[in-house]
């Protein structure tokens, strides 16, 4: 197996009181493309800059490339695009390009920079005139000039519009598919789906779920179970074995074939295991209509593993988030 690009062992990091990372241990391969994701706060930040050079441990190991990422050497294949960037207001965006192209030995030339992300029309305006959401593509072509092994970006597409976030991903994924790895934080859980074939969930300072994006979902395997039933039977379809949250939708709202009629409610019932909830269900002899199982979002997982009663929990399946799934490593 070919070397890690990024290793961190047992890695702590404090700002005062604050524990930002707690033993945390990370090991990212060549042409792997992973989302870190976590609620604000997480650690996410301070893990980028630990592999970026920019801060140092204060306990445990951070390897870039084999070395050490406060050595510019180690540093050379590496592209970043912080969470804010400061551009030279007064230079044209080509010259901007050319400026960090010239710091590399075999750069991408402005016009393809240009192309890849969809600034052409912009190659001759200042940067000091340019849109938020124009100067974070700029920022975010701008760590892949010297076409770096390695990708860091922290929160590339906040502030970007649908059509300008996704000739973003487009060109992500283009340069991942060239061999790079890519490592990106974000808030969009759609972008973590859209992009990353791995996905680290980050909370309070240590990693929650480490995995592909169906093992991570696995690991809260709850399923929305929808059904149309009398309303006056709701309180029954909530004592259910198994049922979790239950939430009725407003009259008229859309999903079903047929909208809940003046005495019928739909509910959607979270459950850890839906066919029991439907077995249960029929047992009951309530009668019901329009039927549907779900799976749970990335989103609905995001949240059960990252809340901060999570260990506490009883969870799916007889697991608790903490407990590995097959190819899923877990510390917590
Ligand atoms: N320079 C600093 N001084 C003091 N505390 C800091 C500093 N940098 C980070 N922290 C704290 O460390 C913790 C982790 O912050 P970090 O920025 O890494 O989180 P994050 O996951 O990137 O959050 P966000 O999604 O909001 O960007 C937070 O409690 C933060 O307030």
């Amino acid at each position: 197996m070919s070397a890690p690009v990024v290793e961190l062992a047992g890695v702590t990091r404090r700002f005062g009181p604050v524990v930002a990372l707690d033993d945390v241990s990370l090991s990212i391969r060549p042409g792997e493309l992973v989302g870190l994701l976590g609620p604000n706060g997480a650690g996410k930040t301070t893990l980028l800059s630990l592999v970026s050079g920019l801060r140092k441990p204060d306990a445990g190991t951070v390897r870039l490339f084999g070395g050490d990422p406060r050595d510019a050497a180690s540093r050379l294949a590496l592209g970043t695009t912080p969470q804010e960037t400061g551009l030279p207001q007064t230079l044209r965006v080509s010259e901007v390009i050319a400026l960090v192209a010239g710091h590399y030995p075999d750069p991408m030339t402005t016009a393809e920079v240009l192309e890849r992300f969809g600034l052409e029309g912009l190659a001759r305006r200042q940067t000091g005139g340019l849109s938020g959401g124009q100067k974070r593509r700029l920022a975010v072509a701008l760590a892949l000039v010297g076409r770096p092994r390695l990708v860091l970006l922290d929160e590339p597409t906040t502030g970007l519009d649908v059509e300008a976030r996704h000739i973003l991903w487009q060109a992500l994924r283009d340069y991942h598919a060239d061999g790079a790895t890519v490592v990106l934080t974000s808030h969009y859980l759609e972008e973590v789906e859209a992009l990353a074939r791995r996905v680290v969930v980050v909370g309070q300072g240590r990693v929650l779920a480490d995995g592909d994006l169906p093992s991570v979902l696995a690991l809260v395997a709850r399923r929305r179970v929808l059904v149309t039933v009398p309303a006056a039977a709701r309180a029954t379809v909530a004592a259910l074995p198994g049922a979790g949250d239950v939430e009725a939708q407003p009259p008229g709202a859309g999903g079903a074939a047929e909208p809940a009629g003046h005495d019928e409610v739909r509910l959607t019932v979270l459950a850890a295991d839906a066919d029991a909830l439907v077995r249960g269900l029929v047992g009951t002899g309530v009668p019901f209509r329009d039927l549907e199982v779900r799976g749970a979002s990335l989103e609905e997982a995001f949240l059960t593993l990252t809340a901060p009663d999570a260990a506490a929990r009883p969870a799916p399946h007889g697991t608790r988030p903490g407990v590995a799934a097959d190819d899923l490593e877990v510390t917590r």
